[in-house]
């Protein structure tokens, strides 16, 4: 039986409130209210991860610390597993993220621009560490996407060189589209690493979970799943099921 594709249905933080942006872009926020309620709703519908994110950390416009703290740790306290994001840049940022009960952090900026503390901190937290590649085509992008950090390839090729143990693919064009997943582009980072990747983007209907279900022996782990759920597309319930149908069948 192939493995079950992770589902992580994704609460990202901006002004304390849970919000969905389209192409990451800020000042495209649909509310979604509070982030706790958010995160204890996909609790109660089977969630077995959450994908949590501190958007004003990450576009540098503040943070939500507190607010994303209390989030990690009662969701996990709940028995979801929790991958924190946004603004994990330094010594002080990992120490508060992973004080949270977080299972894994999600690095961005910081594996652009701080390389060689990457390169620590994956030494010394093994999958503890995530490190997120948003794409646009295939140049990294860091700082809300606002910046360019260098080629996809060159800088997989360093961090699996370095150990990094797993990468959560997004490609920005299709984030909080609607448009369908990047299959081709998650098919081309399978190929070059042997790592676990979570795709991130674009989910819309069933199908790209069943479409993503069958990259699963390819590597794809798992699924950040976002607008997709807070537009009602499709519930988690169903979402779960299935994941849970392709891997029998
Ligand atoms: O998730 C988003 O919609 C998003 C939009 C714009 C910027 C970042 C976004 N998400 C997450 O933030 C981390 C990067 O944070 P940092 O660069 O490490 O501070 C990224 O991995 C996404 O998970």
């Amino acid at each position: 039986m192939t493995p079950e594709l992770e589902l992580l249905p994704a609460v990202d933080v901006r002004d304390g409130q849970a919000v969905r942006l389209v192409h990451g872009e800020s000042g495209t926020e649909t509310s979604y209210g509070d982030p706790l309620e958010a995160a204890l709703a996909w609790q109660r519908a089977g969630a077995r991860w959450l994908h949590l994110v501190d958007l004003d950390a990450a576009f540098g416009t503040g943070d939500n610390r507190e607010r994303i703290a209390e989030v990690a740790r009662v969701t996990a306290e709940a028995g979801v597993q929790v991958e924190l994001s946004g603004g994990i840049r330094d010594d002080d940022s990992l120490a508060a993220a992973l004080a949270t009960g977080c299972t894994r952090v999600n690095l961005g900026t910081a594996a652009l621009e701080a390389p060689e503390w990457v390169a620590k901190i994956i030494a010394e937290h093994g999958d503890r560490i995530a490190v997120g590649l948003d794409v646009r085509g295939t140049t990294l992008r860091g700082r809300g996407w606002t910046r360019d950090g260098g080629d996809l390839y060159e800088t997989l090729a360093r961090l699996d060189s370095e150990g990094c143990a797993r990468y959560v693919v997004t490609d920005i064009a299709k984030d909080g589209t609607l448009q369908g997943p990047n299959l081709e582009l998650l098919r081309n980072v399978c190929a070059v690493t042997d790592r676990p990747v979570v795709a991130s983007g674009g989910v819309s209907r069933l199908d790209d979970l069943r479409a993503l279900a069958a990259m699963v022996p390819i590597g794809v782990e798992g699924a950040i799943i976002g607008k997709a759920l807070y537009a009602g597309a499709f519930t988690l319930e169903a979402a779960l099921e299935t994941v849970r149908a392709e891997a029998a069948a």
